[in-house]
């Protein structure tokens, strides 16, 4: 299906051979490759939140009547929140999880088999962001676009139907929760489906497309000066997270600082990505975040990826712009938009923000 995720990446290859992943397990010292500093990553050390901070994103229960204004001041206020009550069965998410724990637990040797191609998107590899940085990330990932089942025949020669069947039961669910956010968020802005006739409710919901993005943080002889996964915003309207009961992702504040979301079982992150803050006119934030990584406790993440189809406009809700100014952005595709994200990375919003006159 998302031919256009592929096509997009294809031209911007990470030149990273994928043979210099690591066997994390084997590692008692970090590498200096993998030892980050200020120099970096400028965000790196930048306002880490006290371990007090009682201030974190919320945590909305979907059953509440309140709970799409709640879900819109958590998009303007931090660009990420957490719910609960999101109708996906718990079953289907320890599925996800053991999925996940079993493709990062086979031998190095296996997982190459199913390494992502330098000029793919889908399969086993560093994090995409990775060409962006001088140092490695203590991580290592898998990307799914479309069906998984040529990559999981490599991987599980006997039971890849199995787990191909979590992935498509996963991406249903997904699929349907992510866009009943959106609307609930769109909503609470007054924002109704005559004023973005592309997103309309239908039943296929056949204008947005998604990629399955799993994360493995292994156990790090050096946690503080490691990292996970460095700042970065995502690309998407909408990115559903599901993470194990292991603490490492953090939001950013430019009040607050680095603050970590923590685990609460059966709950589900939501981040705000580039596309949904453009489609609001900047009113929703899309928040930057990273990954930590601890010395005790492996770490997975499953994120969902979710846009629209690779040609349809994204341009601000002409409601949500004022009548004396122009929108804050120019109209973009998805397509386009991930070219440029994958040209200017963290800056690749300001590339399309409309500059007004003062
Ligand atoms: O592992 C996490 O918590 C974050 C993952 C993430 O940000 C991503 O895959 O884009
Ligand atoms: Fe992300």
């Amino acid at each position: 299906m998302p031919a256009m995720l592929t096509d997009v990446f294809r031209g911007h290859p990470i030149h990273l051979p994928h043979s210099h992943q690591p066997d994390f397990t084997s590692l008692r010292e970090l590498p200096d490759s993998y030892s980050w500093t200020p120099k970096d990553d400028i965000l790196f050390a930048a306002a880490p939140s006290p371990p007090t901070a009682v201030e974190t994103i919320p945590l909305i229960d979907l059953d509440h009547p309140d709970a799409a204004n709640q879900i819109g001041h958590a998009c303007r206020t931090w660009g990420a929140f957490q719910i609960a009550n999101h109708g996906v069965p718990l079953s289907l998410l320890q599925d996800v999880e053991f999925l996940t724990e079993s493709l990062f637990g086979l031998p190095v040797k296996r997982k190459l088999k199913a390494a992502r191609s330098e000029t793919g998107v889908s399969g086993y590899g560093v994090a995409r962001i990775a060409s962006f940085f001088n140092k490695q990330m203590w991580s290592e990932g898998f990307t799914i676009t479309g069906s998984p089942l040529n990559d999981f025949r490599k991987l599980w020669p006997q039971d890849h139907l199995n787990y191909c069947d979590i992935v498509e039961e996963y991406e249903e669910r997904m699929k349907k929760l992510a866009s009943k956010l959106m609307w609930l968020a769109l909503n609470s802005l007054g924002v109704t489906e005559e004023d973005v006739e592309w997103a309309r409710l239908t039943s296929d919901l056949s204008w947005a497309q998604a990629a399955l993005q799993l994360n493995h943080y292994p156990v790090c002889p050096e946690p503080d000066r490691a990292m996970g996964l460095a700042a970065h915003t995502d690309s998407t309207l909408l990115t559903i997270l599901y993470q194990n009961n292991t603490a490492g992702l953090q939001v950013f504040r430019d009040d607050l600082g680095w603050i970590t979301v923590p685990p609460v079982p059966g709950s589900l992150v939501v981040n705000v990505g580039d596309l949904f803050h453009i489609l609001s006119n900047g009113l929703f934030k899309s928040v930057l975040h990273r990954a930590r990584v601890n010395q005790t406790r492996a770490r997975l993440s499953v994120a969902f990826l979710w846009g629209p189809q690779s040609d349809i406009k994204i341009s601000p809700v002409p409601k949500l712009v004022s009548p004396l100014e122009s929108p804050l952005y120019r109209s973009v595709t998805w397509r386009e938009y991930l070219q440029t994200k994958a040209t200017h990375f963290n800056k690749a919003l300001s590339m399309i923000r409309n500059h007004r006159e003062e």
